[in-house]
């Protein structure tokens, strides 16, 4: 399973990636508005964001309404680098961009994926990327990991990852992050203070501590 850094945060997005783990990175537009940004600036941003790591896939979503509208839009957001993955949420008028941005050889992350339906419209029309939701299913109550394995397994019986790989994201937790490479999804997207979560567990802090007190006798007796 690869990961993926879930923020428009440039320094958060340099830090992680500078870590070497990191094969991609997404945003929308909840984080960037996060970030302070504004519309003006966006685009730029994204074009910060494509060039800090330039050789991942870096989703940039799309606020248009209309296929038409979303198609020029993703052309335009395309254009600005060439790793810039259009992003879109899931409705008729996206899957019909998707389509469309396909042809022009523009890769699309479909977002805000709930069910299986919908995760297999959007692969069957063309989305490079699904980007099945887990944690706002438990913020609701509901089991995020169960609606997640249910989308792997419908995706994996149609579809490879050459065609169409599965972003498990709204990832909170180190756990979500186990849990999504168990049932086998392609990449995990992650905030990055659950990807700092994900380096330590308090054995590898005891383990390190304890190496460097006894090199410490090692070097002492030279
Ligand atoms: O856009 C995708 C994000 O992974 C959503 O995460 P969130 O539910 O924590 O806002």
């Amino acid at each position: 399973m690869k990961f993926f850094i879930d923020t428009a945060d440039l320094a958060e997005i340099k830090t992680a990636y500078s870590w070497g783990c990191v094969a991609g990175v997404t945003t929308n537009p909840s984080l960037y508005a996060k970030t302070g940004g504004k519309l003006a600036d966006f685009e730029a941003h994204m074009v910060k964001i494509a060039e800090a790591c330039p050789d991942v896939p870096v989703s940039a979503e799309s606020t248009a309404t209309t296929t038409e509208e979303m198609v020029a839009e993703g052309l335009r957001l395309a254009a600005l680098a060439p790793n810039i993955v259009v992003k879109l949420p899931i409705c008729a008028e996206s899957l019909a961009a998707t389509k469309e941005l396909k042809k022009h050889g523009v890769n699309v992350n479909m977002t805000l994926i709930f069910t299986v339906p919908q995760a297999l419209m959007a692969c069957s029309a063309g989305a490079r990327y699904v980007s099945p939701f887990v944690g706002r299913f438990d913020d609701i109550a509901e089991d995020g990991i169960e609606q997640l394995a249910n989308i792997v397994t419908a995706v994996k019986n149609y579809y490879a990852p050459e065609h169409t790989e599965i972003i498990a994201a709204s990832l909170r937790t180190p756990n979500h992050v186990t849990q999504a490479a168990l049932l086998g999804a392609d990449i995990a997207t992650v905030p990055f203070a659950a990807m700092e979560k994900c380096l330590h567990h308090p054995l590898t802090d005891r383990g390190l501590a304890a190496f460097e007190a006894d090199w410490k006798k090692v070097t002492s007796a030279q």
